[in-house]
């Protein structure tokens, strides 16, 4: 382990000093594309803008003969498209066991390191992977003369990951975030799924038998399909927000299920996480809405924020108790909105919008004004 000294210290003489405080840009949708698919490639310059994160994706789903026409169409589109504010640049380079990795690193970093904000690390096991790549890409920031350190994004799949995921959180300053992979993680864990995140209608918990029926065992019961991922989405949240970076979601592979998928997003949402990949154009959409704070969220936090005055004490409003804690998770609410409304004027219009009113004639507040306009 580093002296604490140590730990803001560049690793490569010459390479940009790193960041002692992670970007808080906008994050909600890292949207994955095939450089090497070029209808898919070409439809990028366009998505600029109407994704918070457009991520070239060269690890799994790129097929072993594409790698490298994936690298280097990740390379020309970077240099020829303007990413301008409002999207970032990530990439999802090769597992760092894999031959194409070390290709990876160096051809993006001496290519296009100015432009690429993050690069996401897929099948991560422990911190010592985190400092094999904190030391390269410091060495190659310092060579091709980058002034501003690229931050690396870990994905959580593999049991390993997940038991070090504390340590893999704080292995570097350059540490953006965590992702949930659950495909990998369940073949990993041995997990008996075969779907690409989501749930599954065999983990459930069955209604206890009815009193006083025959044969109550076989009588009807109500099940509830229960969350796969909920541990370990909660681990992931936890080791982020103790190390001041930011947790995500994963794949969700049913593209057609639009309305699983939102699930499994607002679940990610409501546990902490900030954002989620997108697949296929369709879960953009859903995404970008999940992950920002509803109208009715942010009016309610406000109402909270002006009954509690100075912050202290406890005050009753809609017949319920507000205190010092409540205020917290209110100002968390309104920290995002305020961040997203920077850079989307959509959300800007939005949230100016004050629909929440005492007399209970707007929203209805806090999570259950949330959750009126979740349930569909
Ligand atoms: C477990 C993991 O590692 S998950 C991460 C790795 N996986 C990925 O990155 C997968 C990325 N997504 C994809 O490859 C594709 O979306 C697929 C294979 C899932 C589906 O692709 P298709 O069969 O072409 O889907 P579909 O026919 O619905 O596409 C509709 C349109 O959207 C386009 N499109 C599909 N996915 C994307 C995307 N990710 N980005 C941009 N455009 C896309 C298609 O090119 C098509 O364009 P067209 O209307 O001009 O023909
Ligand atoms: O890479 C993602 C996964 O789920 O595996
Ligand atoms: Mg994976």
């Amino acid at each position: 382990m580093r002296s604490p000294k140590d730990f803001f210290a560049p690793l490569a003489v010459g390479a940009p000093a790193p960041l002692t405080q992670v970007p808080s840009r906008p994050s909600r949708v890292i949207h994955f594309f095939d450089p090497s698919n070029a209808k898919m490639a070409a439809k990028v310059p366009a998505m600029v803008g109407t994704v918070d994160v457009l991520l070239g994706n060269l690890e799994d789903a790129v097929k072993a003969d594409k790698k490298e026409a994936a690298r280097v169409g990740l390379v020309a589109i970077a240099k020829a498209t303007d990413f301008g504010d409002s999207t970032q640049l990530w990439t999802r380079v090769n597992s760092l066991d894999s031959p194409w990795v070390l290709d990876d690193l160096t051809t993006l970093v001496s290519e296009i390191g100015d432009k690429l904000d993050v690069i996401m690390v897929p099948k991560v096991q422990g911190p010592e992977d985190i400092h094999y790549v904190d030391r390269l890409l410091a060495q190659l920031e310092a060579k091709a003369g980058l002034t501003r350190p690229i931050l690396v994004h870990a994905i959580l799949e593999t049991a390993r990951g997940v038991a070090n995921v504390e340590a893999i959180a704080g292995a570097s300053p350059r540490m953006q975030g965590l992702s949930l992979g659950p495909a990998d993680l369940a073949a990993d864990r041995r997990m008996k799924t075969t779907r690409v995140g989501g749930g599954h209608p065999g983990y459930l918990v069955r209604q206890d038998p009815p009193a006083g029926v025959e044969d109550a065992v076989n009588a009807p019961r109500a099940t509830y399909q229960q969350d796969l991922w909920h541990y370990t989405i909660a681990r992931m949240v936890d080791a982020c927000a103790m190390h001041g970076i930011f947790a995500y979601y994963g794949p969700f592979g049913d593209i057609a299920d639009v309305v699983a998928c939102e699930d499994q997003f607002r679940n990610a949402f409501l546990l902490g996480c900030v954002g989620t990949w997108s697949l296929h154009p369709v879960q953009i959409e859903i995404a970008k809405r999940v992950f920002s704070p509803s109208a009715e969220d942010v009016a309610h936090a406000r109402r909270v924020v002006e009954a509690m005055g100075d912050g202290t004490g406890a005050v009753m409003l809609d017949g319920k108790m507000e205190d010092d804690a409540s205020l917290k998770q209110c100002q968390v609410m309104l920290e995002l909105a305020d961040r997203l409304a920077a850079s989307d004027p959509a959300l800007a219009e939005l949230y100016a919008v004050q629909p929440a009113s005492s007399d209970g004639s707007g929203g209805s507040g806090g999570d259950e004004g949330a959750g009126a306009g979740w349930v569909r």
